[in-house]
Order: C-alpha cells, then sequence, then structure tokens
C-alpha cells in the first residue's frame, strides 16, 4: 500500500511543508484529546474519590491550557492540509494538462476523450481525499496509538499489552483488505471511464443515433454500463461495510481487554482505583485516530487507482521530441519532400506508408488521392510531425523536419482539418487561434477571403456570436470556411487540407471550392483530396495505393496511363470507394 502512495507524495513539490505543519496539528490535536482526556478523567476520579479541592487545582488548570488548544489544532490542521491539497491539485492539474499538450494527438487518438476528461478533472479531484483528508490522519494514526501505550505503560505495562493486539489488528485491517480494496477501486474507476466515454460519444454522435435509428441501442448500451457500475459500487460497499463491521469489533475488543485488565489490577492491588478511569478514557481515546484512518484508508484505493492514471499519463514518452532548440538558419523555402518515408504505428506489422517518395514545390498544390486506408491521412500527420518517421525522411526546404522545434515546424505549417472544432468562444477569437494578436481587421479580411464573412455577418451578434448558442446550427461548410480564415490569418507558407468527404450541397461547396483557392494561392499546398474540383485544379496527383506511391501525374496524364489512378476515378464514380 505504501509503495502505491509513494508516487502520489512526490506530487506535493513545494507544497510539502505546508502538508508538514498540517501533520504536525493533526498529531497535535490527537494529543491534546489524549491528554485532556485522561487529565479530565484523573479529575474527575480524584473528585469522586474526595480528593481536597487544592489537590484539583494542577489538573484544572492543565484543562484549561489544553482546551482552547482542543479548538485551534484541528482547525489549523484542516486549514493547512485544504491549502496545500488545493495548491497540490491546481499544480498537478496543469502538469495533466501539459502532458495532454505534449502527447497530442499522437496518445490522445488512442485513449477515448470521455476517459481523459475523467482523468483530468475527476481523479485530480479525487486526489484532494488523499492529500486534505488522509495524509495527515496517517501520520497520526501512527503516532498516537505509541504515545497512548506508553502513557498506559507508565501506569502498568499490562495495560498496554492488553491494548496493543486491538490496535495492531486495526491497523493491519487495511493491508489484510488491500488487494481486495485496489481491485475494487481500479474496477469502479474503469467502470466511470468507461460510462463517461460513452456519455461523450453518445452526445457527439447523436445526430447519427438519431438518424440511423440506433437510439434505442445506444440507450440499452448506456444502461448495461449503469448496470456495471453499480456492480462495482456493490462489491465496493459490501467491502467497506465488512471492514466497518470488523473495526468496530476490534474497537470494542480492545477497550474490554483493557477494561478487564484494570480492573483485575486495581482488584490485585497493583493499580491506583484513581487511574482506573484514567486508563479506560485513554484506550477508548486512542482508538480514534486508527478508525479515523481506517475510515479514510476505506476509500484509499480509489485514490490510488486515480493516482496511477494520473502518474501514467504524467509519465508517459512523448512520441516526439524536440532534439534541437532552433530551426535552421537562414530563409526556409517552402518546398516539401518524403524520401524513402517508412512507418508504423505501434510496433505489429503492416506499415501504414512504406518507401513513400514525391514533393511538392514552393506554391504548388499536390493532391494525395487513394482509398480508404492508403495512408493519405499518414502522411499528412507526419508532415506535421504528430509521429516521427520509423526510416527515409521528410524535408523543408531541404532541412529533415526533425531539426526543426516543434513549435517552429508549426509556424510554417497550417492544417484545415476534416472536422473542425469551434470553441466556445466567439467566432472572431476562434478565427484568431492561429495569430492572437490579429486585429479585427484582419480577421474580417481572412474572413472574406474564406467567404465565410457573409454568413457570419448575417447572425445576430455577428462576429461575437458563440459557436455554442449556436449549437448545431453551423453547416459542415460554414464550420470549414472558418477554419479556412484561420488557416489564411495564420499565413504559415505551407498549407494542409483534409476535404471533408460528407457531401456540401452545392452552394457550399462552390463557396469552400472559392475559399480554397484563395488560400491555396502562393501556398504550398498537400490536400487529401475527396472532390474531383479539387483534384482537377491541382497541379500534380499523388495516388497512394495500399500505403505506397502507386502513380504521380496531372489528372489527363493519369487517366491516359490507365493504372490505379483510372481505376480509383472509377470505383470513385460507381461509389465503391474513396478517392
Ligand atoms: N492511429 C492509428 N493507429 C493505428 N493504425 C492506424 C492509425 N491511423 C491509421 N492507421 C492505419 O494506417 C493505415 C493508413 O491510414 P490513413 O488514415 O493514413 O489512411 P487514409 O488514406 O487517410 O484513409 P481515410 O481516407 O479513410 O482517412 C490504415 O491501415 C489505418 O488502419
Amino acid at each position: 500500500m505504501i509503495r502505491s502512495l509513494l508516487p502520489l507524495a512526490r506530487l506535493l513539490g513545494p507544497h510539502r511543508w505546508l502538508l508538514v505543519a498540517a501533520i504536525l496539528s493533526g498529531i497535535a490535536h490527537h494529543l491534546v484529546v489524549l491528554a485532556s482526556a485522561g487529565v479530565g478523567a484523573w479529575v474527575v476520579s480524584q473528585a469522586i474519590t474526595g480528593a481536597a479541592p487544592d489537590d484539583l487545582r494542577g489538573g484544572l488548570i492543565t484543562l484549561g491550557v489544553l482546551l482552547p488548544l482542543l479548538a485551534v489544532t484541528p482547525w489549523l490542521e484542516s486549514y493547512l492540509a485544504h491549502v496545500a491539497a488545493f495548491r497540490v491539485l491546481a499544480d498537478v492539474r496543469g502538469r495533466v494538462y501539459e502532458a495532454f499538450d505534449r502527447l497530442a494527438p499522437g496518445y490522445l487518438l488512442q485513449r477515448r476523450s470521455g476517459d481523459l476528461g475523467a482523468a483530468a478533472i475527476s481523479d485530480v479531484e479525487q486526489l484532494e481525499l488523499w492529500f486534505a483528508h488522509t495524509l495527515s490522519p496517517l501520520v497520526s494514526a501512527a503516532t498516537v496509538p505509541v504515545a497512548a501505550l506508553t502513557a498506559l505503560g507508565v501506569f502498568h505495562p499490562g495495560l498496554a499489552l492488553a491494548l496493543a493486539p486491538a490496535l495492531v489488528l486495526l491497523a493491519l485491517l487495511p493491508a489484510w483488505l488491500r488487494r481486495h480494496a485496489e481491485a475494487h477501486g481500479a474496477e469502479l474507476r474503469a467502470r466511470v471511464g468507461e460510462l463517461n466515454a460513452e456519455a461523450v460519444d453518445t452526445l457527439q454522435g447523436l445526430r447519427e443515433l438519431i438518424t440511423s435509428g440506433a437510439g434505442d441501442r445506444q440507450l440499452d448500451r448506456i444502461a448495461e454500463l449503469d448496470d456495471r457500475l453499480l456492480d462495482a459500487k456493490l462489491a465496493h460497499g459490501r467491502r467497506s461495510g465488512l471492514e466497518h463491521a470488523v473495526t468496530n469489533a476490534l474497537t470494542t475488543l480492545g477497550l474490554l481487554a483493557v477494561l478487564l485488565t484494570a480492573a483485575l489490577l486495581v482488584t490485585g492491588g497493583t493499580l491506583s482505583a484513581t487511574y482506573f478511569p484514567v486508563a479506560v478514557v485513554l484506550a477508548a481515546t486512542t482508538f480514534a485516530p486508527v478508525i479515523a484512518v481506517t475510515d479514510v484508508a476505506r476509500d484509499l484505493n480509489l485514490v490510488i487507482a486515480a493516482g496511477d492514471r494520473i502518474m501514467t499519463i504524467l509519465n508517459t514518452p512523448a512520441p516526439v521530441t524536440d532534439r534541437v532548440t532552433a530551426p535552421p538558419p537562414g530563409p526556409i523555402a517552402p518546398h516539401v519532400a518524403f524520401s524513402g518515408v517508412r512507418f508504423r504505428y505501434g510496433t505489429t506489422p503492416p506499415d501504414a506508408v512504406t518507401d513513400v517518395t514525391f514533393d511538392v514545390a514552393p506554391g504548388e498544390t499536390v493532391a494525395l488521392v487513394g482509398h480508404s486506408g492508403a495512408g493519405k491521412s499518414t502522411c499528412a500527420s507526419l508532415l506535421m510531425r504528430l509521429w516521427d518517421v520509423d526510416a527515409g525522411a521528410i524535408t523543408i526546404g531541404g532541412h529533415d523536419i526533425r531539426d526543426f522545434p516543434q513549435e517552429e515546424l508549426r509556424r510554417l505549417i497550417t492544417l484545415v482539418p476534416q472536422d473542425v472544432y469551434l470553441f466556445n468562444i466567439p467566432l472572431i477569437d476562434n478565427i484568431r487561434l492561429g495569430r492572437p494578436e490579429a486585429t479585427t481587421e484582419d480577421v474580417i479580411a481572412a474572413a472574406r477571403a474564406a467567404q465565410a464573412d457573409e454568413f457570419i455577418t448575417g447572425l445576430p451578434d455577428g462576429y461575437d456570436t458563440l459557436p455554442g448558442e449556436l449549437g448545431a446550427r453551423l453547416s459542415g461548410g460554414q464550420r470549414q470556411r472558418i477554419a479556412i480564415a484561420r488557416a489564411i490569418l495564420k499565413d504559415a507558407p505551407i498549407l494542409i487540407m483534409d476535404e471533408a468527404v460528407s457531401n456540401l450541397d452545392t452552394e457550399s461547396e462552390q463557396q469552400v471550392s472559392a475559399a480554397m483557392a484563395g488560400v491555396r494561392r502562393n501556398r504550398t499546398t498537400l490536400v487529401i483530396a475527396h472532390r474531383l474540383s479539387t483534384i482537377l485544379t491541382a497541379d500534380r496527383i499523388v495516388v497512394l495505393d495500399g500505403g505506397r506511391v502507386a502513380e504521380t501525374g496531372t489528372h489527363h496524364e493519369l487517366i491516359g496511363r490507365a493504372g490505379a489512378y483510372a481505376a480509383l476515378m472509377a470505383s470513385q464514380l460507381t461509389g465503391a470507394g474513396g478517392a
């Protein structure tokens, strides 16, 4: 258990001293409780046995000193632990988002976004339990019983010996149940992650679900996942209940043991009767921190599982790292060349692309075409350095792209993706994303060039419209034109366009084509082409087939060759494949 918790302690960073102060306050609190209970019991038993008021003065003064401490120390412990916890949580959340940034998007593609959201939000929140409510009680639980056992031992060693077994068994209880506890915690987290991911998936795919009539099936699936979550929660609850019952039994047995031993010692004459209530009260008070820790330890497995997931994200190495800190000196010609590029996702065959060689001259537009799975998107991702090539090289202006820091490389390249994500910030800021310092005039000019100004100004709030308010009211074509406006504004010399596969209506298609023509002008453009109009206006076409370059040439040359391209066009016209 302790080994599983160590990584969490490492997350503390500079805030560890605050937690140390919280822990010291916690220990002080329990010792004050112990002392005031002991002194209180002593005063009462003295009074009952008829001691003179003067003999009680010392005890009463001690109680007077201890009582304010009794109020202040738990407050201090809680305050310091929470301040530390919230600072640590803010740090960890920042580190998780940094890790997403470092790993994106290669790693993110392999994990479902709802699942990742859970890691970023609820797992980090889960850590609050550890830092604000667990660490300090854990240390108190270890130190306070030692103090109580010592005090009892001073009265009579037999009293300490009577109490020790119950305390040891209570301390060992979480460790005994640990294997089940960790398995239940991991299961619970997995089920919550699964349900979150499915819920996000359902919301994102709502249109498809409704139009394909699969809504009921999806609801059944969510209900099934809900049932599995309930089962996991019940298993977790059953184990918690068992732990609770055993804790109560051990506490009662421990107290009875001290009570009996003290009674025997008093009747045997080895312990003064005034110490009898003191011993019993001390024993009862000792259990409080141990029980508190078994209570929080019950949920500790959830914290460990959450911590594990966070550490996995933080420790995953980035798929691509910078090997230089500055770009090659001098002006960089926007000439893109792939030579002998080979790449596979993961380690198992087949390659996604093999021996791919082609180039895009400055200002030229090259259309990448091929059946679904031919390797078009992979080429685009490799050029953006989302992954590094396994063999061969990609160069810009004759320089290997690995000789540019990633930030510099992404300054040179703009991507217009198929599915454009709009953040819920005003449209003007959505367009400004690639160049935050752009003026309003620049944004409007870019939107005009992207044929987006007209529909934006037609909206009630114009450029200040929040996409969230629009819901699904922006069409695919309109979204793409916003992405094109972003690209025009960013003004990078190299452009990668991933054309939308979905059919646009003729008017929208014409507007997008006009926008694309505008953005392609004077830029080196690699376009993953799905539309005939794009393919026809490209300077050259590279046909990919099974991850290899099958043919290169203009539309007319390639049709004349009656090879892979001609076959692809024929299959596209009959609707059997995707270009
Ligand atoms: N993230 C990934 N992990 C594993 N394999 C992948 C991944 N992305 C693509 N592949 C595989 O790599 C090969 C090339 O895929 P790629 O997406 O580049 O093709 P594409 O021509 O762009 O297809 P489409 O037109 O359908 O987008 C395919 O066999 C695909 O299954």
